[in-house]
């Protein structure tokens, strides 16, 4: 576990300047990887450990429960802020977690919440300070392991295979959507120009 950073989203140097080839790669890659995390038969708690933008607020969402550290962290899907569009499956995937309302504001304005903000909100279920993360998250293991596990899988299931079956079925097409979108020189200048803003702020 990193201390301060969950996860920083996409590494957006994969989608910049790269051939279609490469993106295609890396998006499929991406799909894989939620596909497999949204359906585990496994129990999926996250433990964010810090800050959690735009794909890492997609990886916690896709877990079945998320404690988030307490501190100057923030989470959601900022998308938008970057001038980019965030998917249809991160959309559905914040409608199950948040609900439709809220994530039509959330996504529009990009928004980032605070750890308390986003507990509100239902977009984590716990707050814990942040040396006791890792611990908080093994308590609530304890107690989704005590449930009999194949009643339990039908049911995540049952509520999740809308959205897999969906992604399954359009994946050729969400591929070539992203790299279209991401090839476009406007959007390149975008992220290029987001990539420098990050390395400002650092120096
Ligand atoms: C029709 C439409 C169809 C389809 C849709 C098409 C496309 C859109 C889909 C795209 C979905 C995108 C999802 C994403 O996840 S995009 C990434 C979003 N992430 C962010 O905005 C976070 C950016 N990072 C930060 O805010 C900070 O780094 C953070 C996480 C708060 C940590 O801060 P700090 O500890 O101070 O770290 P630094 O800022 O110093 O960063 C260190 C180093 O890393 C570089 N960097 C940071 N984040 C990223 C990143 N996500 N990708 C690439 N590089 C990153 C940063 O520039 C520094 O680099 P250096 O070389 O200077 O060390």
């Amino acid at each position: 576990m990193v201390p301060n950073i969950f996860s920083a989203g996409l590494d957006i140097t994969e989608f910049y300047q790269k051939k279609p080839e490469e993106t295609d790669a890396f998006w499929r890659t991406l799909q894989d990887v939620f596909l497999r995390l949204y359906g585990s038969k496994l129990v999926t708690i996250a433990a964010i450990s810090g800050h959690s933008p735009a794909g890492g607020c997609l990886l916690a969402m896709a877990c079945d429960y998320r404690v988030m550290a307490t501190g100057k962290y923030t989470i959601g899907l900022n998308e938008t802020l970057l001038g980019i569009i965030a998917p249809f499956w991160f959309i559905e995937t914040m409608k199950n977690t948040i609900g439709h309302r809220e994530t039509e504001k959330s996504l529009q304005l990009g928004k980032l919440y605070s750890p308390e903000q986003a507990e509100n909100i239902g977009l984590v279920d716990q707050i814990c300070p942040p040396d006791d993360v890792l611990g908080c998250a093994r308590k609530e293991m304890v107690k989704w392991l005590k449930i009999p596990d194949h009643a339990r899988i039908l049911t995540k299931q049952l509520m999740r295979n809308e959205l897999i079956n969906n992604l399954s079925s359009k994946r050729k097409e969400d591929i070539y959507n992203f790299t279209s979108f991401v090839q476009k020189d406007s959007i390149q200048r975008s992220l290029g120009l987001y990539l420098e803003s990050l390395k400002k702020k650092k120096s």
